[in-house]
């Protein structure tokens, strides 16, 4: 079987040569980044707004780097006015940045298989983000969910979801529509070369953890070809990783796991629907769908990743100045670090886990704060670093 190569560690960008109006030649030692900002809609708006003001400050903080953020309009309110989600050429266009900050896709008058498949959908799969890593962890200061979990000791999961294909595929279509005779189809599509790249990304990812412990989620019981092939493979890659100890759950089963004993689970791997649904769950239990981020990677740096927050638009609270920015803004610092700007990630970090200990949340932690005065405080904590 063919394997295949993931380069995971961080490549620093080289310094550019820049030519100044003088006309001499030098070598600027300020790492410049391209990051296309793509707020979208809903809290995405008011969450990206946060983490922008958290990016220009700690570029001013830490120095050495310059983010060149170009700002689109792509999302709902567009696809309203002007009939699309972006322009044309838009994958294209944005493959000329290093990474893409995203931050949500959603609207109350627009059916969410058009949102969801005109904008967030397409990069995943055309930038080839093969994984979709979503770390969940307790922090200090995090008010319990459930009486056995209440600690990071309790809860510190790296889950993994498959990103391209599987259930997402986008394979299907409808016949006969609207009469009693309708037929409608929706394909999962599991290739070995998909499912492979994965699971080895999955593997080495357990491996630089402490426990060095994978759990394979899949319903193999029920669906007996593709995800028979996904506990193959599982079987096939582990051996080139004889220090990771692993085990395989069914998905219904997980759930209980998850919710009873927690400390069993370390790094979890499972395919796009699957991970999506353990990775809401994981935030619940963790504290918050607020806080929980997400990076969907292109391991092999061929095109760009991008970093969004787990949640979606919110309609229930969005533009009321209501919704948590920590998700988006550890999110950032995630993209910071994939830019190799780790120190910036670890000042960010550090913010965001002080606001919460001291309490300065929104009202998803029991907090009173508003989306800009949580803001305003990871900021002061970033800047007193
Ligand atoms: N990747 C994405 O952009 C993404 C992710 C999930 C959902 N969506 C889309 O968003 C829309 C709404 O979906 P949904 O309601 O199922 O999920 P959602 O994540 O938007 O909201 C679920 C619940 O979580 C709360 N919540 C979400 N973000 C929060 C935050 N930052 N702070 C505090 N509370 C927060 C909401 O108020 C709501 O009660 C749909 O169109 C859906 O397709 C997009
Ligand atoms: O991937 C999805 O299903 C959309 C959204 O729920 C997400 O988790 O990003
Ligand atoms: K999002
Ligand atoms: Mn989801």
């Amino acid at each position: 079987m063919n394997t295949i190569r993931t380069a995971t560690r961080t490549t620093l960008p080289r310094a550019k040569i820049l030519q100044p109006r003088h006309g001499l030649m030098y070598m600027s030692s300020i790492r410049q980044h391209k990051v296309a900002v793509i707020a979208g809609d809903g809290v995405g708006i008011e969450v990206t707004a946060s983490t922008l003001d958290v990016l220009r400050t700690i570029q001013k903080k830490v120095g050495g780097f310059e983010l060149k953020f170009d700002e689109l309009d792509y999302g709902s309110a567009r696809y309203k006015a002007k009939g699309s989600y972006a322009p044309e050429g838009w994958v294209e266009d944005l493959r000329k940045n290093d990474v893409i900050f995203f931050g949500a896709v959603g609207d109350p008058e627009v059916p969410d298989h058009i949102s969801l498949w005109d904008l967030i959908l397409p990069m995943r799969q055309n930038f080839q983000q093969y994984v979709n890593v979503r770390p969940s962890k307790i922090l200090p200061g995090i008010p319990a969910r459930i009486t056995n979990i209440n600690s990071h000791k309790d809860l510190d999961w790296l889950i993994i979801r498959e990103n391209t294909e599987g259930e997402y595929s986008g394979q299907g279509g409808r016949t006969h529509k609207n009469t009693p005779w309708e037929i409608a189809t929706e394909t999962s599509i599991f290739t070995r070369k998909g499912v492979e790249r994965c699971l080895r990304f999955a593997f080495e990812q357990a491996q630089k953890r402490p426990k060095k412990f994978l759990t394979v989620v899949s319903k193999s019981n029920a669906q007996r070809y593709g995800l028979v092939l996904w506990d193959e493979v599982a079987e096939i890659v582990s051996k080139d990783y004889p220090d990771v100890k692993w085990d395989k759950m069914l998905v219904d089963a997980m759930t209980v796991r998850m919710v009873t004993k927690p400390t069993s689970l370390d790094t979890i791997v499972t395919t796009n629907l699957h991970g999506d649904i353990l990775s809401d769950l994981a935030a619940g239990l963790s504290g918050s769908i607020g806080i929980a981020h997400s990076l969907s990677l292109d391991p092999t740096r061929k095109s760009p990743s991008l970093f969004e927050p787990v949640h979606g638009a919110a309609f229930d609270i969005m533009g009321k100045n209501l919704a948590n920015p920590i998700a988006a803004i550890m999110s950032s610092a995630e993209m910071l670090r994939w830019l190799g700007e780790e120190k910036a990630a670890q000042i960010i970090e550090k913010a965001c886990e002080k606001s919460i200990e001291k309490g300065q949340t929104t009202g998803d932690l029991g907090g009173k704060l508003k989306t800009t005065e949580v803001t305003e405080a990871v900021i002061k904590l970033l800047e007193d670093q």
